[in-house]
C-alpha cells in the first residue's frame, strides 16, 4: 500500500440498528484541499471520527500512506476541530491557543509565539487578553480553528469549519487551508453547503447515505458531466425557437423563465451555439453566459441515478 495521503476503503459502521456508513470509500492526497460534503445525516461526522481513531469501523479499511489506521493509537501529529464548539469560556483568547499548543507537548515560549502568528493569521491578534465567550460566533470559530493547528499538524480534520462564516471570513479561512495543504499538510473538511464550498475545495468527496455518490477534481467533475447551463437575456417573450431543441428526455431543458431571464440546461450533444443563434433568429439577445452545473446540481444528478434507501438500515 504505497499511495501517500488517507485512503478510506469500502468502510462500514452502523450505530445499533442505523447503518451510517455503508461502504463509504474515498482518498485525501497531500498537497490539495479535500471537502467532505454531503447533506445533514450523510456520515460525514461519523467518517472523521473514524479517521481519529474515537470510532471504530465494522467494516472496511482506512490507510495514512502505507499504515492501516485501525493499527495507529497516535494521532499527535494530527489536528482536529469538533462541529460543536470545545473552547473555555472564561480563558483569553491567547491563553486557550497557548495551552492546546502545551497539551501537544511545545514549550511555552514556542507556544505563545505560534499562537501569536496564528491569531495574526485568523485576525484575531487583537483579541489575545479577550475572554472567548466574549467573541462572536464566528471569532470563536476562528480561535478553535487555531486551537487545532498550533501544533502544526500534518493531518487537519475540520467539521463543518465554514458554518456561520461570513463569506470573507470563509474566504480567508479556505486561502488558510489551501496554504497548509500545499506545504504537504493532509487537510479534509466536512461542509453540508455544496455550493458554498464549490470554490474552495479542488478535491470533493460527496457522501449520502453512507456512501460515496461523487468524487474527484471539483474542476474535472463539473467540466466531465457534460451539463452546461445557458442563461439567456432575451428580449421577446416568444418561445417558439426553442421547442425543436426540446426533445423528450435528453433534449434542453428550461430551468427557470422570468420574463427576460431564461436558464436552460444544454445536454453534451447539443451544440449551445446553436441554441443561442435560435434564440437571436426571433429577437434581440441583451446577455448571455454559459455555466458548468454546480455542485449541488451534480449531487442531484449523482443521486438520482441511484436508489435511495428511505432509511438503510441492517
Ligand atoms: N451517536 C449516534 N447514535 C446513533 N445514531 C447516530 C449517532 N451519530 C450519528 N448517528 C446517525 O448516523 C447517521 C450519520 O450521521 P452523521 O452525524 O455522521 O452525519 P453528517 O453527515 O455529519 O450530518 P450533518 O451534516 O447533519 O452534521 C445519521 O442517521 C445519524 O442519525
Amino acid at each position: 500500500m504505497g499511495t501517500a495521503g488517507l485512503r478510506v476503503d469500502r468502510v462500514v459502521h452502523a450505530f445499533g440498528e442505523r447503518v451510517a456508513l455503508d461502504g463509504v470509500s474515498c482518498a485525501v492526497p497531500p498537497g490539495r484541499l479535500t471537502g467532505l460534503l454531503g447533506p445533514n445525516g450523510a456520515g460525514k461526522t461519523t467518517l472523521m471520527r473514524i479517521l481519529l481513531g474515537v470510532l471504530t469501523p465494522d467494516g472496511g479499511e482506512v490507510w495514512l500512506d502505507a499504515q492501516r489506521l485501525q493499527d495507529v493509537h497516535d494521532r499527535r501529529s494530527w489536528g482536529y476541530m469538533p462541529q460543536e464548539r470545545g473552547l473555555y469560556p472564561a480563558m483569553t483568547a491567547g491563553a486557550q491557543v497557548v495551552h492546546f499548543g502545551r497539551l501537544h507537548g511545545l514549550s511555552r515560549t514556542e507556544a505563545t509565539a505560534r499562537a501569536h502568528a496564528l491569531l495574526d493569521e485568523l485576525e484575531l491578534g487583537d483579541r489575545w487578553e479577550e475572554r472567548s465567550d466574549r467573541l462572536s460566533g464566528g471569532m470563536q470559530q476562528r480561535l478553535q480553528l487555531a486551537t487545532a493547528l498550533v501544533h502544526a499538524p500534518g493531518v487537519v480534520v475540520l467539521d463543518e469549519p465554514f458554518a456561520g462564516l461570513d463569506p470573507v471570513a470563509v474566504e480567508q479561512l479556505s486561502a488558510m487551508l489551501r496554504q497548509r495543504a500545499a506545504d504537504g499538510c493532509l487537510v479534509l473538511f466536512s461542509s453540508h453547503q455544496l455550493d458554498l464550498v464549490q470554490d474552495l475545495c479542488e478535491d470533493i468527496v460527496m457522501v449520502d447515505h453512507g456512501r460515496t455518490v461523487l468524487a474527484g477534481s471539483v474542476s474535472e467533475l463539473r467540466a466531465a458531466s457534460g451539463q452546461r447551463r445557458l442563461r439567456l437575456h432575451v428580449e421577446s417573450p416568444d418561445r417558439g425557437w426553442l421547442r425543436p431543441f426540446e426533445q423528450p428526455g435528453d433534449g434542453v431543458r428550461v430551468v427557470s423563465d422570468h420574463t427576460d431571464d431564461l436558464r436552460l440546461t444544454v445536454p453534451p450533444d447539443v451544440d449551445p451555439l446553436a441554441v443561442l443563434d435560435a434564440a437571436r433568429s426571433s429577437g434581440r439577445v441583451l446577455d448571455f453566459g454559459l455555466e458548468l452545473p454546480t455542485l449541488s446540481e451534480l449531487f442531484l444528478a449523482a443521486v438520482s441515478a441511484e436508489p435511495v434507501p428511505e432509511e438503510v438500515h441492517r
